[in-house]
């Protein structure tokens, strides 16, 4: 593997220009369909009212007969029923919150505006022209886009499909994602330790986490240790069930490190080979057909950094989202001294202080890509240009949102 790293946008970039498929599509009831991702855009097909209609309990009148004082009570159209003729002068209709309008009517007076007397009411309180109604299409109109294809459907999302009578939505399947975790020393859940050489493993689930919050469909094989031929044919187990492999550890250069060695036997090809970056150098992306592997590096900050800015793009693309993960500019908090010559990324806490966004580190410890404990929290990314030694207090910086 070459240890002449490409500049890390180049890299994003190849990353990009790869990609020439968009995950596939089912159908959904609507009900079912929170957390996914909108094949399609969601278009009204009528105005939302159809009708003008009222927003309060109360008397429908024509707000040219306001200034009489004294209306008679024609007749009494609960929400659900349709309303009866046409509201001649001097006549109003008793109307209720969601009730459609009677026709020859404009305002709606609140009950509490009026004084019944007998089958009239009396205004005591009178209110401006179209009061309390809800004019055709107050919501939207007939062919809008009301929720853009690549969208995450949340509550609102499910509730606007409901209210446009739909049963079903078509939204992009879930990505089938294998993760295979590798090391000598690492052991899973419940495995006993039996060396002080030996840690347990965090990769393996963390990737599974981010990549399930990210709406995959994963599968978690058991840990492998550091033999190359085990290795190759978990590798090539995995690519049969899944979308894309993801492996952790065994990526850089050491004795043990075969990824490496089996990507480049294998004869696919290569998409990302390094990226001048920290953490994340020893990164490689390789394809075959329609398939990815990524194998990310062993230490956990890495891993899971990795995880969110090269996979979550190629998810993002391949369900029509914008590829570039969110990044906003906000205020350096604090004087900041970079450690190393490559595009850093620095877990941070982003806090709103006195109207401004402000980055800071605290709680953050200073050391090797293995702090996973820094990515507690909740943290977005710091990124710090190559060229770039120290960032002063107040100087705007680019932050990258891991809420993707
Ligand atoms: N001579 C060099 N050594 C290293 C270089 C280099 O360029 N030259 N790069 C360093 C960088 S940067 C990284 S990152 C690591 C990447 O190494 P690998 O991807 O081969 O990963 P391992 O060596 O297997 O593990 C690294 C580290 O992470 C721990 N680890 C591994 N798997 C897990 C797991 N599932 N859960 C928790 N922790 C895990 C492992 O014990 C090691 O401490 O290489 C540097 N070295
Ligand atoms: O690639 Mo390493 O992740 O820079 O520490």
């Amino acid at each position: 593997m070459s240890q002449n790293f490409p500049p890390f946008d180049e890299t994003l970039r190849a990353l990009e220009a790869s990609i020439c498929t968009q995950f596939g599509v089912e159908n959904l009831f609507v009900g079912e369909a929170l957390g996914r991702f909108l094949a399609v855009d969601i278009v009204a097909v009528e105005n939302n009212p159809t009708h003008e209609t009222a927003s309060m309990d109360g008397y429908a009148i024509a707000f040219s007969d306001q200034d009489l004082g004294k209306l008679h009570v024609n007749a009494f159209v609960p929400a659900g029923s349709e309303t009866t003729g046409v509201v001649a002068q001097g006549q109003c209709v008793k109307t209720f919150t969601g009730t459609l309008m009677s026709e020859g009517t404009d305002t709606l007076i609140p009950i509490e505006n009026v004084e019944v007397e007998g089958e009239s009411i009396r205004i005591t309180t009178p209110v401006f022209k179209g009061h309390a109604v809800r004019p055709v299409g107050e919501n939207y109109k007939a062919g809008e886009v009301l929720i853009q294809k690549g969208t995450k459907i949340g509550f609102a999302e499910i509730g606007v499909m409901a209210e446009l009578g739909m049963v079903q939505v078509e939204v992009f399947m879930r990505p089938r994602i294998a993760i295979l975790s590798t090391g000598n020393e690492i052991l899973d859940f419940g495995e006993v330790k039996t060396s002080h050489a030996q840690i347990r493993s965090s990769n393996h689930v963390t990737v599974e986490a981010i990549l399930r919050q990210m709406g995959c469909e994963t599968m978690r094989f058991k840990l492998i240790r550091d033999e190359r031929d085990v290795i190759e044919q978990q590798l090539r187990q995995a690519l049969m069930w899944s979308d894309i492999v993801v492996t952790t550890g065994g990526g850089s250069v050491g004795d043990f490190d075969y990824l490496q060695s089996i990507l480049t036997d294998m004869k696919i090809q290569n998409i990302i080979d390094g990226s001048y970056m920290k953490p994340g150098r020893h990164i490689r992306v390789v394809k075959t057909g329609h398939k990815y592997i990524y194998a990310l590096p062993g230490f956990p900050y890495s891993a899971s950094v990795c995880t969110f800015l090269f996979i979550a793009p190629l998810f993002r693309k391949m369900r029509s989202q914008k590829f570039a993960l969110p990044t906003i500019k906000a205020k350096m908090g604090e004087f900041y001294k970079k450690r190393s010559k490559f595009v850093e990324f620095t877990a941070c806490n982003l806090r709103f202080c006195e109207g401004e966004l402000v980055v800071d580190l605290k709680g953050k410890k200073e050391g090797s890509s293995a702090i996973l404990n820094n990515l507690l929290d909740k943290p977005s990314l710091l990124r710090v240009e190559k060229d770039v030694l120290k960032i002063e207090k107040g100087e705007m910086v680019d932050v990258v949102l891991l809420d993707v």
